[in-house]
Order: C-alpha cells, then sequence, then structure tokens
C-alpha cells in the first residue's frame, strides 16, 4: 500500500515561496491501477518524484507498505516520458541492465528480459537497437525494462506523451493487458482525460495553487477495457465528469 500522509512541498520562488503541493493525503491499495490528471503546474509530477524518492517533502510523508519512503528503491519502477533507453545497448541488454546492476546471473537475467520483451510484444526486436524502433515500441522497452526488476509499484510520468494518437491508444491497451497478467500498483500521469478514465481503477484530479487532490473519482468499468466501452455511455459519462473536475476549477483565495 501505498499512503501520502498530508504532503506539503514549497519550492523557493522569487519573491518568496512556491506551494507546489498544498496537503495532500491519499491512499492507495495494492495492485490498483490509479491515474493523476490535472492542469500544468498542479503539482502532479512533485508528487511522483517524492513516491519515487527523488524529492523529499517539505512536511508530511509518503509510505510504502508502512516504511517512509526515504530515497529511490528496487520496489518502485519508475517510467519517464522520454523513454531514457541506452542507445547503444540492444533492447535485450537495456531490460537486462537492472539486472545486471542487482547482479542477477546471466542466463536469469535473460530468460526475466526474454519473458517480459515477449510480454510487451516485442520478441522480434530483442537484438534491434532503440534507433531503430518506433518512440511506441521505445516506450514498451521502457515499460519491459521498469517490470523485469520485479517492483510491487510502477510509477509512470506522462509515458505516452510523445507518441501519435493512434500509437497512444494502442499502448493503453498493451500496457492494461500487461498489467492484467502482472499486477502492479501503478501511479500514472497524465494530461489527457480519455486516458486517465480508460486505464484507471481511480482517477485522482489534482488542482493548483496550491497543488492538491480534488476530486478523487471511482471508475468502476470492468477490465479488459474495450474499444466499445470507450463508446459506451458509462465511459462517456465519467470522461464528462473528469473533464468537468479538472477544467472548472477554481484556485483557492
Ligand atoms: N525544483 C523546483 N523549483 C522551483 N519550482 C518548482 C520546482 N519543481 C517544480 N516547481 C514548480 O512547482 C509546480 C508544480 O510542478 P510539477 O512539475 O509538479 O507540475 P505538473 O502538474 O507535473 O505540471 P505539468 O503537467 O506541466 O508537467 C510548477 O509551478 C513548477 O514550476
Amino acid at each position: 500500500m501505498i499512503t501520502v500522509d498530508r504532503v506539503r512541498k514549497v519550492f523557493p520562488a522569487s519573491g518568496g515561496e512556491f506551494v507546489a503541493l498544498g496537503d495532500v493525503s491519499i491512499e492507495l491499495r495494492d495492485n490498483e491501477f490509479v491515474t493523476v490528471v490535472g492542469p500544468s503546474g498542479c503539482g502532479k509530477t512533485t508528487l511522483m518524484n517524492i513516491l519515487a524518492g527523488l524529492e523529499t517533502p517539505t512536511s508530511g510523508r509518503a509510505l510504502v507498505d508502512g516504511a517512509p519512503v526515504t530515497g529511490p528503491g528496487p520496489e518502485r519502477g519508475v517510467i519517464f516520458q522520454q523513454y531514457a533507453l541506452f542507445p547503444w545497448l540492444t533492447v535485450r541488454r537495456n531490460v537486462e541492465f537492472g539486472l545486471r546492476t542487482a547482479g542477477v546471473p546471466r542466463q536469469r537475467r535473460r530468460e526475466i528480459a526474454d519473458r517480459f520483451i515477449a510480454l510487451v510484444g516485442l520478441e522480434q526486436f530483442a537484438d534491434a537497437l532503440p534507433k531503430t524502433l518506433s518512440g511506441g515500441m521505445k516506450q514498451r522497452v521502457a515499460i519491459a525494462r521498469a517490470y523485469a526488476v520485479n517492483p510491487s509499484i510502477l510509477l509512470m510520468d506522462e509515458p505516452f506523451g510523445a507518441v501519435d494518437a493512434l500509437t497512444r491508444v494502442r499502448l493503453q491497451e498493451q500496457l492494461l493487458d500487461t498489467w492484467s497478467r502482472e499486477k502492479r500498483t501503478v501511479v500514472f500521469i497524465t494530461h489527457d482525460v480519455d486516458e486517465a478514465v480508460f486505464l484507471a481503477n481511480r482517477v485522482v484530479v489534482m488542482a493548483a495553487r496550491p497543488g492538491r487532490i480534488a476530486e478523487v473519482v471511482d471508475v468502476g468499468l470492468p477490465y479488459p477495457r474495450t474499444e466499445e466501452l470507450r463508446l459506451s455511455p458509462e465511459f462517456t459519462a465519467l470522461r464528462h465528469r473528469v473533464w468537468s473536475a479538472v477544467h472548472h476549477q477554481e484556485p483557492l483565495s
């Protein structure tokens, strides 16, 4: 379980302080898929960085299974918008990278890497270099690499932000397919309301000035999520609700 307990983050700014996160509290259940949406600057990445252990809260705490987050850890895999693959390593070697660092023996490394490469549907590209892959494929490699070290939590910051709309829809379906076979707790930041609703068990809507949670929307739709579901009245209603929560925000005075 992830617990965010009254987290506040203040950055120094010209002429004073900037409150990036006001007072954020939430609990995320194991294997839950949570998406985070909100206007630019509402603190989504700051919250993610605190969960990843890359940033410390000014006050309050983030806990994983009751233990305070004090830095990055192997139980938390992070996937950013930029694929961050090593360009000189093949797909397989990129996916193996964390296992190599962890001292996993060669044969075992290869087995694990090949399993996750297959899970994201890139078997035929295991020996390819990243530059020969499309953006969507690179992001699938990044997902396989994050999975390979077996984290219980995946933190994803706008992972599909840099790909075209059609690829994005495919990546969403692929990610859900991977997640349904290999359940993890996922925290997924997006600007895209459709994406937020399509993927999530719950959508966390954030607001800015100060960064805070405006609303948490339960998405009671069944998995697997399909194309038809995207067109259903239930989906449309949820999308409308999240859209309103994002776009009709008043700053706190
Ligand atoms: N290191 C920093 N120093 C000063 N201000 C910062 C720092 N990091 C973030 N901020 C400010 O905190 C606010 C929240 O930033 P953050 O990146 O978390 O927002 P976001 O919701 O992820 O935005 P976007 O959707 O545009 O990526 C922004 O106004 C940003 O300028």
